[in-house]
């Protein structure tokens, strides 16, 4: 019993949460003792890169890879056990990213700058978008991407295609300056295609614009709400009326068209008058017809988010977020690696968005957004210590986000 009641000699570490046995102490003298340990830190981590770059010339000089994850496991283990149990916890994850600090000095020793920190040294900085550049889009005139083009380029030149990959065409094959497609919905989400064109294209993106989405009743002047009897609308648009469609007559049913535009063209071009299209009021404008009902999508704040998209990288003076795709190695803390290393760097990430890689189970890619771009100090870091971290690292620009 009375063994069993025996508490054991205090470690160092279990006074945590105690008082000191000498009372409390002040801040000043335990900052100043701080201050001692972490230059005493420095020093030694200092040293130990110095020998980790030992290590990455031996490594070269005989062709060995730089990680070895045998070794960091072992040395993992080795230094938690030295620990005293209240700390061992805190082990594992420093001295993960010691090591991981150490392999990424000793990829720069050995490689040089990442193809990425030398890539981005050379994309010219400062220029600004030409004001009526030659612009593709897909749809017809008055579909949100056309609207888009405007409110990026107010003397735009377009040119109308039918789909996402052939805006892309144009621009790689350089018979316009630039191509602008959807990126993200707010109801919606992401649209990944559109990230899948950018990054097999190798297209950038020079400048984003938000829309706000008003979806519109539009019908033949002479037509009442009463009359309507079939609604003409891109799918996600009907999608996103849903409920203002099921509030008309029982009767009414839905037609789905290859966008809004094509649904107003379609209403114009009709005899009938009981047929109506939910689209833009720029449409209501170009195709002669009438509002009969304005904002008519039940959720009242749809936006969607176009890029502009460049076969060369252009980072305008006032570009201030930068898009990445990045594959990271099927392992624990990948992602935890690369944000910390973010974090550190003191840069705002703006989109963090995960979507499973295709025909890999479980796997998947990231797509993110900072707020940093190149020039500055911490983006030129990034773009050294990212790209050791992935299995693949795909830089979709630098750019200014507008909004209407
Ligand atoms: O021991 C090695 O091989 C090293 O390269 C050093 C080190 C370390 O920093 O401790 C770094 C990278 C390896 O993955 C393992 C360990």
């Amino acid at each position: 019993m009375s063994e069993a009641r025996t508490t054991p000699a205090p470690s160092a570490a279990s006074t945590c949460g105690k008082v000191p046995a000498g009372g409390i102490v002040e801040l000043s003298e335990s900052r100043a003792k701080i201050d001692a340990i972490d230059r005493e830190i420095v020093r030694l981590f200092e040293e130990r890169m110095r020998v980790s770059h030992d290590v990455a010339c031996y490594k070269r000089a005989t062709g060995k890879p730089v990680l070895d994850p045998v070794r960091e496991a072992q040395k993992i283990a080795a230094a938690t056990s030295l620990a005293d149990d209240d700390f061992k916890q805190f082990i594992p994850p420093l001295f993960g990213l010691i090591m991981e600090m150490s392999r990424t000095y000793q990829h720069h020793s050995i490689d040089g700058p990442t193809s990425l920190s030398d890539f981005v040294a050379h994309i010219s900085k400062g220029a600004t978008l030409p004001e009526s550049p030659k612009v593709a889009c897909q749809g017809v005139a008055g579909a949100y991407s056309h609207i888009a083009s405007k409110t990026l380029f107010s003397q735009a030149k377009i040119e109308f295609v039918s789909t996402w990959p052939e805006v892309c065409d144009l621009v790689e094959q350089e018979e316009v300056e630039f191509g602008v497609l959807p990126l993200e919905n707010s109801t919606a989400g992401t649209v990944d295609r559109v990230y899948d064109l950018l990054s097999t294209r190798g297209l950038y993106i020079v400048k984003a614009v938000t829309l706000r989405i008003d979806h519109n009743l539009l019908a033949k002047p002479g037509c009442l709400l009463k009359d309507v009897r079939e609604v003409f609308s891109h799918e996600q648009a009907l999608r996103q009326c849903d409920e203002f469609i099921s509030s008309l007559s029982s009767e009414v049913h839905a037609t789905v068209c290859k966008n809004t535009a094509l649904a107003a063209q379609a209403v114009a071009a009709s005899e009938r008058f009981d047929v109506a299209a939910i689209s833009s009021k720029e449409c209501a404008e170009i195709y002669g017809l009438d509002v009969l009902r304005e904002s008519v999508q039940d959720e009242r704040n749809n936006f969607t988010r176009f890029v502009c998209v460049s076969n060369r990288p252009f980072v305008s003076s006032d570009a201030d977020r930068s898009s990445f795709l990045l594959v990271l190695p099927h392992e624990p803390g990948s992602l935890y690696r690369v944000l910390s290393r973010i974090a550190a760097l003191g840069v705002n990430m703006v989109k963090l968005e995960s979507r499973p890689i295709p025909g890999r189970e479980f796997e998947f890619m990231f797509y993110v957004d900072v707020e940093s771009v190149p020039g500055d100090a911490a983006f030129d870091q990034l773009a050294m210590q990212i790209p050791p971290l992935c299995d693949r690292c795909c830089y979709l620009g630098s750019y200014a986000e507008i909004s209407r």
